[in-house]
């Protein structure tokens, strides 16, 4: 296996690098970006994890996230994967809509045909780009990795987070879809990529997951009072509610006038480094 370099940029004392490289996962090229700080030879830094929303590629959060500055401050490796295969022979949604399919991937490994050939985003975020990223770059400390994201990629940290409570030493999220089973959004991916069995959907709801006994040391979720999705799929309370009957610590914030954008999110980045940075 070997990685392409597309682009290699200066930035922040360090550098931001788009990669590509054939996945085993999804059995098609893929794309992730990685900002590497300058660091001492053979020092070795903590690896954050970046899950992104729908209709992005790596390039939404690299772009517009601001991360760089606390990263190179803390001496954090920040890594953003693609947010579904794409390519040749890679299906969509039937219509194109931006909530399913090329862009969409949910981070879930589809079963259902024929979404089943490629879709196998939880595979190669939990399993084949951290094997990737250790073999390739000698300085991630693998020992010391947490994860964030956005929406679809707030709800897919979350829940691979829940999934994976030793691989990861802190879980955020920025105005996440909080329980597919209970969205527009998920209901249709859940659908699409699993089938019309509600129980398989479970491992990919992380407020089941939560009742079902998946637990976190404690969650940080900021989200905008003024977003356009709030009501209709992301339902903050749903989330609220499941940590708060299960015991799981939360700290929901809750802030007015912020819409779903990246304005948003990168207005909270640097709390969000910061906070993952008491814990690596
Ligand atoms: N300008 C955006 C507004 C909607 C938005 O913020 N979409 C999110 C993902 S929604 C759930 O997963 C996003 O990350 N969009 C890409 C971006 O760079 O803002 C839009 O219409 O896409």
């Amino acid at each position: 296996m070997t990685l392409e370099t597309l682009s290699a940029i200066r930035s922040h004392g360090g550098t931001q690098t788009l990669y590509r490289h054939m996945s085993t996962s999804t059995k098609t090229p893929m794309e992730f970006s990685v900002f590497v700080p300058d660091h001492e030879d053979g020092a070795k830094l903590p690896v954050i994890w970046f899950l992104s929303g729908l209709t992005c590629t790596p390039a939404n959060v690299t772009e517009k996230g601001e991360f760089r500055a606390a990263c190179a401050r803390h001496g954090f490796i920040f890594v953003a994967p693609d947010t579904s295969p794409r390519g040749d022979g890679v299906p969509d949604d039937a219509e194109a809509a931006r909530d399913f399919g090329l862009a969409a991937g949910f981070y879930v490994n589809a079963t259902r045909a024929p979404f089943s050939e490629h879709y196998h985003m939880r595979d190669y975020i939990e399993t084949e780009l951290p094997d990737v990223i250790a073999r390739e770059l000698p300085c991630a400390d693998m020992s010391r990795q947490s994860i964030m994201g956005h929406s679809m990629g707030g709800h897919g940290a979350l829940t691979v987070g829940l999934r994976n409570p030793d691989r990861f030493k802190a879980v955020s999220a920025f105005a996440p879809i909080n329980s597919t089973i209970n969205c527009p959004w998920g209901q249709k991916a859940m659908a699409g990529y699993l089938g019309d069995d509600q129980s398989k959907w479970e491992e990919y709801d992380a407020c089941a997951l939560i009742k079902n006994g998946a637990r976190l040391p404690d969650i940080l979720v900021d989200q905008g009072a003024a977003d356009e999705y709030i009501e209709t799929e992301l339902k903050p309370d749903l989330l609220r509610d499941a940590c708060a009957e299960a015991g799981q610590p939360l700290t929901l914030r809750i802030h007015d006038g912020y819409n779903h954008g990246y304005y948003f999110v990168s207005t909270f980045m640097n709390d969000h480094i910061e906070w993952h940075a008491e814990r690596l």
